[in-house]
């Protein structure tokens, strides 16, 4: 499976780490592709050294103005003009897509690739992947519009919100 994943380009305590880490690790393991923004930093490379090493292939896209922070070892790197290329190729390249922990730039990514498929543009499993409950507050706030009737499809056809990597990866292979 070719799994995009959005994730922090920043360095980030242990507790945020360890996840990405052992995320990683089970997409190696389990023979999956990781397609990510692509850059060597923080959480980003943690997770792509963790596929790595686990054998997976790592396929990233970046963009022409972060293209200097590149991974230089990764299986396949396409660079884009702009970031709203990025998040179509992100898309186009995914089987599925993870949110992991992450700033305004992996909100950014989530946001898009929820109103795309909210407007039946793609059919794509996505995960929220909380780690150490990091998202506890966006779920509380996607159950509010679920309950409220700002969505117009089920949550539970939107997204899934998975508490670790196993449980997010069941279940990708369970829709997939
Ligand atoms: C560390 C610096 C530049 C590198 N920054 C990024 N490199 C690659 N991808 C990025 C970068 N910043 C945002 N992205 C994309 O958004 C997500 C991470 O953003 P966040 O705000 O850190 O959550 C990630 O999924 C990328 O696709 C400065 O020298």
């Amino acid at each position: 499976m070719n799994i995009g994943v959005f994730l922090s380009a920043a360095d980030l305590s242990e507790q945020y780490t360890e996840p990405a880490r052992e995320f990683g690790k089970l997409l190696g393991a389990g023979g999956h592709t990781l397609v990510w923004g692509g850059s060597d930093v923080g959480l980003m490379k943690v997770l792509a050294d963790s596929v790595q090493e686990a054998g997976g292939r790592l396929v990233g896209v970046s963009v022409e103005f972060l293209q200097a922070k590149a991974r230089a070892g990764a299986d396949e790197m396409i660079v884009t003009p702009d970031l709203a290329r990025r998040k179509a190729e992100l898309l186009r390249l995914s089987d599925a897509l993870v949110v992991m922990v992450g700033g305004t730039g992996t909100l950014d990514e989530a946001t898009e690739i929820l109103e795309l498929k909210k407007h039946g543009l793609h059919a794509k499993p996505v995960v929220l992947l909380n780690s150490a409950g990091f998202y506890d507050g966006l779920e509380l706030q996607l159950r509010r519009m679920d309950a409220e009737g700002f969505l117009p499809l089920p949550l539970s056809q939107l997204v899934y919100v998975a508490q670790d990597g196993a449980d997010a990866l069941a279940y990708l292979q369970e829709q997939l």
